[in-house]
């Protein structure tokens, strides 16, 4: 049988992480598009230190790229999936759907989506309406150390459903979906797994990433340290988390009454283990604001939900964000017009 070819975009932490898995299957072959850590890994290959795999040297997969191949042309076979894995900031250019589009063929390609937050299928709804479109809820713990250099402490662990896409239909898209997951973990010893109730776990999930996330960047501090601060936990986690369970609920998803000890003890007591935003956030990087705070943010204004906590935590986000992105030259100080602070 025929390979499935999927492209991956964005091989860092879980990138890579997803790449070795879909080849070590035997059913896929990969083709990783590769930025920063390109040179590296094509000549020294990729290094893995990885809790489930043990010590991986010098791996590559099928083909690396530095760009996002256009199937257009005709010289590249279309893609089965694209899997994008880079960190999702909509709030800088270029945007997923700009970054992957060359590579989608209408009508075949799926894309599968392995990001945190909410409502992060909505702009590829919009521009492959044809394309059937997969949600996967990554808890894998990866970390791209050093260039080409993968740190993985948590074992790959995703939750992996179809999103709805109006013009997609449901069997289409959720063939296209078990399709993936087969060729993920062909003997099933993976813990990758198909969830029919996808938009759930996502948004159980952002009651974690849309609370520990921003509140550990904002204090730059790990997790256990903040939950040995009954205030960090009492006077901001607990209002974000109860306001992501209402949001939720008035979009008409019931969260689970153990949402607030999981996400409190989600985290071992004996690390310094930091959310993937705060890792960023230190190493001058862009963070996930948008999709992790600012849309549940939205969907609580068009439902009327209150959400004071969430609203504060957002305003220091987007100030923060400025920063990183000045410091980057992606924004100059002066006022945009219409702001009446000037
Ligand atoms: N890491 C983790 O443990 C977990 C992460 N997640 C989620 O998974 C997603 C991926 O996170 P993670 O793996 O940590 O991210 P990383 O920052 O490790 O990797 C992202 C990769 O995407 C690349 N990239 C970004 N933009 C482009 C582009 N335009 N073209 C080509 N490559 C690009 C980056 O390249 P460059 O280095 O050049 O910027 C980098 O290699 C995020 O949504 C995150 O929230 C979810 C659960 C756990
Ligand atoms: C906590 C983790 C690693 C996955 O569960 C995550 O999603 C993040 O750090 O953003």
């Amino acid at each position: 049988m025929a390979k499935s070819r999927v492209l991956v975009v964005g091989t860092g932490g879980i990138g890579t992480m997803s790449a070795y898995a879909l080849e070590k299957g035997g059913l896929a072959e990969v083709t990783a598009v590769m930025r920063s850590n390109y040179d590296a890994a094509v000549k020294n290959g990729i290094d893995i230190d990885s809790v489930l795999w043990g010590q991986i040297k010098a791996w590559r997969p099928s083909a690396i790229t530095k760009t996002v191949p256009d199937v257009s042309k005709g010289d590249v076979a279309p893609f089965d999936f694209i899997l994008v894995t880079t960190k999702n900031i909509p709030d800088v250019p270029p945007t997923v759907a700009d970054i992957i589009a060359p590579a989608v063929t209408p009508g075949k390609t799926a894309i599968v989506l392995s990001q945190n937050g909410i409502n992060i299928e909505k702009p590829l709804i919009t521009r492959f309406p044809t394309n059937p479109l997969i949600s996967s809820v990554a808890y894998t713990g990866a970390t791209e150390t050093a260039l080409a250099k993968i740190y993985n402490d948590d074992p790959d662990c995703q939750k992996i459903g179809a999103f709805t896409s109006p013009q997609v239909p449901t069997n289409v898209a959720e063939e296209a979906t078990k399709r993936y997951v087969n060729i993920y973990n062909p003997d099933g010893k993976l813990n990758i797994i198909y969830e029919p109730d996808v938009a759930k776990v996502r948004w159980r999930k952002i009651a974690y990433n849309g609370s520990m996330n921003p509140v550990a960047s904002i204090l730059r501090m790990d997790t256990p340290r903040m939950r040995m601060s009954r205030h960090v936990i009492d006077d901001l986690i607990l209002p974000v988390i109860g306001e992501i369970r209402a949001i939720a609920e008035a979009s008409g998803i019931t969260l689970q009454p153990d949402l607030v000890h999981a996400v409190l003890h989600q985290d071992p007591n004996d690390t310094a283990f930091k959310p993937s935003m705060c890792q960023d956030y230190e190493k001058g990087n862009l963070m996930e604001i948008e999709n992790l705070v600012g849309e549940p943010l939205r969907e609580a204004e068009k439902l009327h939900v209150p959400t004071p906590t969430l609203k504060i935590i957002y305003g220091i986000m987007k100030g923060l964000q400025l920063k990183v992105k000045e410091e980057k030259g992606l924004w100059e100080p002066g006022f945009q017009s219409g702001n009446p602070y000037e």
